[in-house]
C-alpha cells in the first residue's frame, strides 16, 4: 500500500476484477474500470458509504453521461452505489477511515435532520416526494432523521417553536412556502430566537408555490425539484436570509417571502375557488381580474435603499404627490409598536428619523418581494437578493389592461419591471395604508404575505373568516439575514 501525504492507492476488486483504486487528499477517488479511468469527486458526487461483508459500497449521485444510463429524464442526476472490495480486513478498514475522514472534512454537511411533511401541501403529493426523493438520499448520505407529517394548520409553527432544537442539524420542510414561513415565525418566537434562527433551513418543493425553492435553485440554474432541493441539504452549504416582520398593533406575522395587495393578492387568495382547475387557476383569475380590474384608493410610505432616493423620472411621470424633504412622511406614533414580551427583539431602528416618501392610490397592485420568485413561474422581484437586508418594491398604479396583460406574460422571466407602468426599487422600511376599491367604496381587498392571508376587507372573497390582521395600516421593516438556509452555494 503506497500512502504519501494522506493519498492512499491500492490494490480493490471491482466486480471481481482487481485494480488499483486512488484516494488523493482533496477527495477524488479514481480507478481503472475495464480499461476505462473513472473518477468521483467526494464533495459533489458522494453522498455517503455503506460496509456489507468485505466490501464497500460508495452511494453517488452522478450525471447519467458517467452512469452509462440513457433513459428517462436525461438531464437529472442519478442515484448509484459503486462496489470496491479490498483485498484485505486491514485495507477495508484504511478505505473506510479514509473515506470517512473526508467526508467529515466537508464542514456543514448535517447529520440529523427534522423533516416536515405536509401531507396536505400542493397537489397532496408530499408524502410521495418524501418516499422517492429524500428518504433514499438522506439513507444514502447516512443521514439520521425524524419525520413528522404536520397534521393541521399551524403546526409546522407549534413544532419550531418547542423543539428540542440541540437535536438537530436542520429543519426541513417538504412543503410549499406556507410550512417554511410557520417554522420561521415558530423560531422567531422562541426565547432562545437569536440561536434559534442560526438552525438551517431547507424546503423541499411540494406544494403550490415554492418561491423559496425556486429561488435557491434557479442561482445556480437547477430546475426546482426534489432531488436537486434535498442534493443542497445534504451537501450543507447555507446562505442567510432577511427577515420582515409586518406589524399592526401588537400583532406581528415574519415574512421571508413576500407581501401583497390589490391585483396580485386577488389571484392568489380569490383563485382558490377555482382549485378544481388545477395549475390552470392563477391564469384563468388573472386574466379574470384583469377583464374586471379593480384598482384601490391607499397610500404607501417607504424608505428607499440607498441609491434609489431619487426615484427619478418614473415616479414623477406616475404623478406622486409627495417626495422630497417638504413633504417627506414621518410614521406617527402608533405605529411602532408595543415591546413583545417573548420572542424576537427588533433591532433599535428609529423609523422616524428615516427618509420616508409617499405615493398616493389609486393602485392596481403593489407587492413587496423578499426574493426573486414568488411562485415556480413567477420572477416577481429580478434583482431581489437574500440577504442585502431590503424588500424589492413592486408597484403598479393605474394601467391600460392591454398593458397589464403584457405585464402578466413577462412574469416568468421577471421583464414586467422595466415597464414604464411598473415602479421598482429597494425599500428598508415600508408602510402600507389600504383603502376601498376605487369603482365601490362598499368594498375592500386582501392583503397577502407568503401566501397567508394577513386581512380581508370588506366585501372580500370569504371576508367573515377571522384573519390575523385588519385591514388596516401596516407597518414593515426588514432584518438583514436573520435566518439561514441550506442552498446549493
Ligand atoms: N395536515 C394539514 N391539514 C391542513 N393544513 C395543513 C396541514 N399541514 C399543514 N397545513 C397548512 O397548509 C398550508 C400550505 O402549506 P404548504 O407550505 O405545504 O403549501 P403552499 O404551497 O404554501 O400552499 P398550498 O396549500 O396551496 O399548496 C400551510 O399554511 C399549513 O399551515
Amino acid at each position: 500500500m503506497d500512502q504519501h501525504r494522506q493519498t492512499i492507492s491500492d490494490l480493490v476488486k471491482i466486480d471481481g476484477i482487481t485494480t488499483t483504486l486512488t484516494l488523493t487528499y482533496a477527495g477524488k477517488l479514481s480507478w481503472n474500470d475495464g480499461g476505462d479511468h473513472r473518477s468521483l469527486t467526494i464533495e459533489k458526487e458522494v453522498l455517503g458509504f455503506s460496509i456489507l461483508g468485505s466490501k464497500i459500497f460508495v452511494k453517488t449521485i452522478i450525471d447519467k453521461s458517467d452512469a452509462y444510463c440513457c433513459t428517462g429524464d436525461k438531464t437529472a442526476p442519478l442515484r448509484k452505489s459503486f462496489v470496491f472490495e479490498p483485498l484485505s480486513e486491514a485495507s477495508l478498514q484504511l478505505w473506510s477511515n479514509m473515506i470517512q475522514e473526508n467526508l467529515d472534512s466537508l464542514a456543514g454537511r448535517p447529520k440529523k435532520l427534522l423533516i416536515l411533511v405536509n401531507p396536505f401541501g400542493g397537489r397532496k403529493s408530499a408524502l410521495k416526494i418524501f418516499a422517492a426523493d429524500v428518504k433514499p438520499l438522506l439513507e444514502d448520505a447516512n443521514i439520521l432523521y425524524t419525520m413528522k407529517e404536520t397534521r393541521h394548520q399551524l403546526h409546522a409553527k407549534e413544532i419550531a417553536s418547542e423543539i428540542d432544537l440541540s437535536m438537530y442539524d436542520g429543519i426541513v420542510c417538504v412543503s410549499g412556502d406556507g410550512v417554511l414561513v410557520e417554522v420561521v415565525n415558530g423560531l422567531m418566537e422562541r426565547e432562545d430566537w437569536e440561536s434559534a434562527m442560526k438552525m438551517p433551513l431547507g424546503v423541499v418543493p411540494a406544494g403550490t408555490g415554492n418561491g423559496m425553492a425556486k429561488s435557491l435553485l434557479d442561482t445556480v440554474g437547477q430546475p426546482c425539484t426534489a432531488l436537486y432541493a434535498v442534493l443542497a441539504i445534504i451537501r450543507g452549504h447555507k446562505r442567510s436570509l432577511d427577515v420582515a416582520t409586518i406589524l399592526q398593533g401588537e400583532t406581528r406575522f415574519y415574512s421571508v417571502l413576500m407581501l401583497a395587495w390589490g391585483l396580485v393578492a386577488d389571484i392568489d387568495i380569490e383563485s382558490e375557488r377555482f382549485r378544481w382547475l388545477g395549475n390552470a387557476r392563477m391564469d384563468f383569475y388573472a386574466l379574470l381580474r384583469i377583464f374586471h380590474l379593480r384598482t384601490y384608493n391607499g397610500h404607501i410610505y417607504f424608505v428607499p435603499a440607498p441609491g434609489y432616493e431619487k426615484l427619478g423620472d418614473k415616479l414623477r411621470q406616475q404623478s406622486v404627490e409627495c417626495s422630497g424633504d417638504s413633504c417627506a412622511f414621518r410614521p406617527n406614533q402608533e405605529l411602532p409598536i408595543k415591546i413583545q414580551q417573548h420572542g424576537y427583539r427588533q433591532s433599535n431602528v428609529d423609523l422616524q428619523k428615516l427618509n420616508w416618501k409617499k405615493i398616493d392610490g389609486p393602485f392596481v397592485s403593489v407587492w413587496l418581494h423578499n426574493v426573486p420568485w414568488g411562485s415556480e413561474v413567477t420572477m416577481a422581484a429580478p434583482d431581489a437578493k437574500f440577504a442585502d437586508g431590503y424588500l424589492d418594491l413592486i408597484v403598479m398604479r393605474t394601467c391600460s389592461k392591454l398593458s397589464l396583460l403584457a405585464l402578466m406574460i413577462e412574469l416568468n422571466n421577471g421583464n414586467h419591471v422595466k415597464s414604464p407602468d411598473v415602479l421598482y426599487l429597494k425599500v428598508k422600511a415600508f408602510i402600507l395604508e389600504p383603502g376601498s376599491q376605487t369603482a365601490d367604496p362598499s368594498k375592500e381587498g386582501i392583503i397577502d404575505s407568503d401566501g397567508e392571508v394577513l386581512a380581508r376587507g370588506n366585501g372580500t372573497y370569504k371576508c367573515k373568516q377571522k384573519s390575523m390582521m385588519t385591514y388596516d395600516k401596516l407597518q414593515i421593516t426588514v432584518e438583514q439575514g436573520l435566518a439561514t438556509l441550506f442552498s446549493p452555494i
